[in-house]
């Protein structure tokens, strides 16, 4: 199976309800799709959203890495070169995590294709039925609860509230939320950078101080301060999760060996695609330490991508948070892995499993 063609378009879809974070506020998810066609007929399918404020990653600097730099790596290659094929990739340009995992998430889909197995299967196997968190986004705390509660009469069990704002009123938000859905949700919390070390530590220990149960808290300061981070873990018997502070494996090991956080969210647009992703998750296994498969604000194909790596690395991979398709007005992916609110099923399809793309806009 030889790859004879890449093309690439662009894809946008309507959230439900604004996705605010310490970072940013989006309306939509809109990813580059990068299409890899074989002399076969077969087709990968890898995607790549615009995380600016995380990753670097603009739609442009995408389409480019991946027309100029990627694409007359890829032309005429054997599939099943797979990890020749990802080697080059990652070493033909320094970051450009995405467009790195729109080309990885692509070449594995085909490979998976190649031997007529679903990716997971290929990845190692695991259990196809996987259950994910959803995000609240930061807001009015009337509309936080209500979007918790919401939330909550959709069966999701685990909610992922985004606070970082301005920490006095975050202490009220989660409050709120947590007396809402007191007993029947967990709460985890994700501050993407937005509080310092010092005053993380006293929200933190106010929270556990009035018995307010959270499962975990995500990135609670700078991407670059490990320090900072390690201040808060060192202090708060709550877990601490890093997300922006690491990419790839080589990061991961530094905050492993300085105990920086307890959990590491792996996230195939930071790590660059599968084959990081998979690394990350084995380095994590050797230390016993836990894991979540994230996601940015993306289509169900990068999702899909990250539920097979999940399904295939538990229990290392212990917790999830891939969210998108339950934040989004429909799923214009057809065929590939099911979602149904906080139920992700991967079926026994070949690869990904995605038969088509509804409005997807080609590229020239
Ligand atoms: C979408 C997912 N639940 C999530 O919250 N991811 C964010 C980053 C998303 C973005 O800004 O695109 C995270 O974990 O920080
Ligand atoms: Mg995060």
């Amino acid at each position: 199976m030889k790859i004879v063609d890449v093309k690439l378009g662009m894809l946008k879809v309507p959230l439900i309800t604004p996705f605010k974070t310490a970072l940013r506020t989006v309306e939509y998810v809109e990813d580059v799709v990068v299409m890899l066609e074989t002399d076969t007929g077969h087709i990968g399918y890898g995607n790549a959203p615009a995380t600016a404020v995380i990753t670097g990653d603009t739609h442009g600097s995408v389409i480019e890495a991946i027309r100029t730099v990627f694409t007359p790596r890829l032309l005429n290659r054997s599939v099943s070169d797979l990890n020749r094929l990802t080697r080059e990739v990652n070493a033909a340009m320094i970051n450009n995590t995405s467009a790195k995992a729109a080309v990885e998430i692509a070449l594995y889909d085909l490979f998976a294709q190649s031997y007529n197995a679903p990716l997971y299967r290929i990845l190692g196997g695991g259990d196809n039925s996987l259950t994910t968190d959803i995000t609240v986004s930061v807001d009015y705390i009337d509309k936080m609860v209500a979007d918790a509660e919401n939330a909550v009469e959709r069966g999701f069990e685990i909610l992922k509230l985004k606070v970082g704002k301005d920490i006095g009123l975050d202490i009220e938000r989660i409050k709120a939320v947590y007396s809402a859905v007191k007993g029947r949700a967990l709460l985890r919390l994700d501050a993407n950078q937005g509080w310092r070390p010092k005053e993380a530590v006293l929200a933190i220990r106010s929270l556990e101080d009035a018995g307010v149960m959270l499962e975990l808290i995500e990135q609670p300061v700078k991407a670059a301060d490990l320090e900072g981070m390690r201040y808060i873990s060192e202090r708060v018997k709550t877990p601490i999760m890093a997300d922006e502070s690491i990419f790839g494996p080589l990061e991961v090991m530094e905050v492993i060996r300085r105990r920086v956080a307890d959990i590491i969210n792996i996230k195939l647009m930071k790590t660059g695609g599968i084959s990081s992703a998979l690394k990350i998750a084995d380095i994590a296994g050797l230390y016993d330490f836990e894991c979540m498969v994230g996601c940015m604000l993306e289509t169900s194909i990068g999702v899909s991508a990250a539920a097979h790596v999940a399904a295939a690395k538990s229990p290392v991979v212990s917790k999830l948070d891939l969210d998108v398709p339950s934040l989004c007005q429909y799923d214009p992916v057809v065929g590939g892995a099911t979602y149904k609110d906080a139920d992700i099923i991967l079926n026994e399809t070949p690869g990904l499993g995605i038969e088509k793309i509804e409005g997807l806009q080609l590229l020239k």
